[in-house]
């Protein structure tokens, strides 16, 4: 019989879908069940059923999995920041690599044999950034992390406050009592995007590899207010003598986006340097940067190994940042040449190359949505690294790609679904070789996918 809402099924979790949900096959029809990890057995109550699959949330755990351990944060459960922390690291890391080879295969039509998944070389504290939200919610301000939806549900969750965190590092839950306490006795509500009144949007803080700290405060524009947030600064600076930079900037833009459209003031540097492998980066407060070091260097590296560069190749890096992955290439290749989007990235990346010593790298600002422009212009290169947004490469990129037809690419990416869409894209010309997934973000279900496209 098929299964309809409201149903309680028992049934065992096969496999974790990406987004954190387990899989079970009831008839043959899948399940999408939330709170169950793989190896478990559950009551699960059905509350959506289709033609071709059911969701369901678990509500008895009847027979636990093996891989299941304790969770080492009091939040979990409630915290929307990683809800993986009760299944094993390993078998973490085995699901996600499943799940790109399961996207590719029935999103983009191919079986590839994926090399072994590359583990985070920190388990726990490997973000080098974390984005802090304010809320004004009954009549009171908080200032945390998202909380955990309930199954089904969909919009902005209620922010948590949190007081404890174990993705980040240093003083970093210091820093974020303090500024809480700061701006509840400062008397100023939090911005709330609906009524658009308020003021507090952001705290953002990052650490380095190096040892370097910014903390970056987004308000709304309200110039009567910014004096309360130089004091915080400088309140700051004077306590955590380990920050090397604050930075106020403000947002009128209503989307929740932590990104500060205009510096208001700063103490210390403009930007933090950053090491990764044998590469230095600048880092200004609204550049891209992939949010765990070490774990870039083993993304970098596969890049590298998947390129086999020679020395001699001109390498393409779309979508390029503050110019992270062609700085690290620069010294395996003749020439590095870099597009993106943000202005404030390109700079950084210009400026990275300096740091680095590296004559060989030039970069510019322009939307890849239209394509490569006026392709006639470009020099002729060997390989393009490709590293899009989630949403992955625009239709036009694809395009533009199969009209220039580089004998390799490799394509990198933080969502399996749309990396196997564009693979799919490319398939007239371009056969997958080698894929891999790259662990940057343990506990939560994130997962970066490296693969290896060759010309046919
Ligand atoms: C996943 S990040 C990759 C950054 C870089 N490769 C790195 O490893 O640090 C994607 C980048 O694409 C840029 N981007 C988004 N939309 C774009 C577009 N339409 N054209 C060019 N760049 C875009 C973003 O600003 C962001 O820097």
């Amino acid at each position: 019989m098929p299964l309809k809402k409201d149903d309680l099924i028992e049934c065992t979790i096969e496999s974790l879908a990406f987004g954190g949900r387990g899989v079970a096959r009831v008839d043959g029809m899948a399940v999408f069940v939330a709170d169950a990890l793989p190896g478990d057995i559950v009551k699960a109550r059905i509350v959506r059923a289709k033609k071709r699959f059911a969701e369901g949330v678990a509500e008895t755990l009847v027979t636990p999995s093996s891989h299941r351990v304790e969770p080492k944060c009091a939040h979990f459960g409630q915290c929307g920041g990683c809800a993986l922390q009760n299944l094993e690291y390993d078998e973490q890391l085995a699901q996600k690599a499943a799940q790109v080879q399961s996207a590719l295969s029935r999103i983009g039509g191919v079986d590839v044999p994926m090399d072994a998944p590359a583990a985070s070389p920190a388990i726990w504290k490997y973000r080098n950034k974390m984005e802090f939200s304010f809320e004004r919610r009954d009549g009171g301000l908080h200032l945390g992390l998202r909380s955990q939806l309930p199954a089904g549900e969909k919009g902005l969750a209620p922010v948590l406050d949190i007081e404890e965190c174990h993705l980040c590092a240093g003083r970093d839950m210091e820093i974020l009592r303090m500024v809480r306490e700061f701006c509840r006795e400062s008397g100023i509500a939090a911005y709330d995007p609906k009524t658009q009144n308020g003021f507090w949007r952001h705290l953002i803080i990052r650490h380095t590899a190096l040892g370097e700290v910014m903390v970056h405060v987004i308000t709304t524009s309200d110039s009567r207010k910014f004096k309360q947030v130089e004091a915080l600064g400088e309140a700051l600076v004077e306590r955590f003598t380990e920050l090397t930079a604050f930075v106020h900037s403000s947002r009128s833009k209503r989307t929740t986006l932590a990104v500060g459209e205009y510096v208001e003031f700063r103490l210390g540097t403009k930007a933090i340097e950053e090491k990764v492998g044998h590469a230095r980066y600048h880092i200004s407060p609204n550049t891209f940067f992939q949010t765990n070091s070490a774990g870039a260097e083993k993304l970098f590296d596969t890049i590298r190994e998947y390129g086999e560069f020679d020395g001699s190749e001109t390498l393409l890096d779309l979508y390029c940042g503050a110019g992270a992955i062609g700085v690290y290439m620069a010294d395996s290749v003749e020439r590095v040449i870099g597009f993106e989007i943000s202005e404030e990235s390109i700079a950084k990346a210009f400026s990275s190359a300096k740091l680095n010593g590296l004559e060989n790298c030039d970069f510019a600002v322009g939307s890849l949505d239209d394509g490569l422009g006026d392709l006639k212009r470009l020099p002729e290169f060997d390989i393009v690294v490709v590293d899009p947004p989630r949403s992955g490469m625009h239709e036009n990129m694809a395009k533009a790609l199969l009209q220039l037809a580089p004998p390799k690419i490799v394509a990198v990416s933080c969502d399996p679904a749309t990396l196997a869409r564009d693979v799919k894209r490319l398939s007239d010309k371009y056969e997958i070789k080698r894929a891999r997934a790259v662990d940057m973000f343990p506990h939560t279900h994130h997962i970066e996918t490296v693969a290896l496209l060759v010309r046919k």
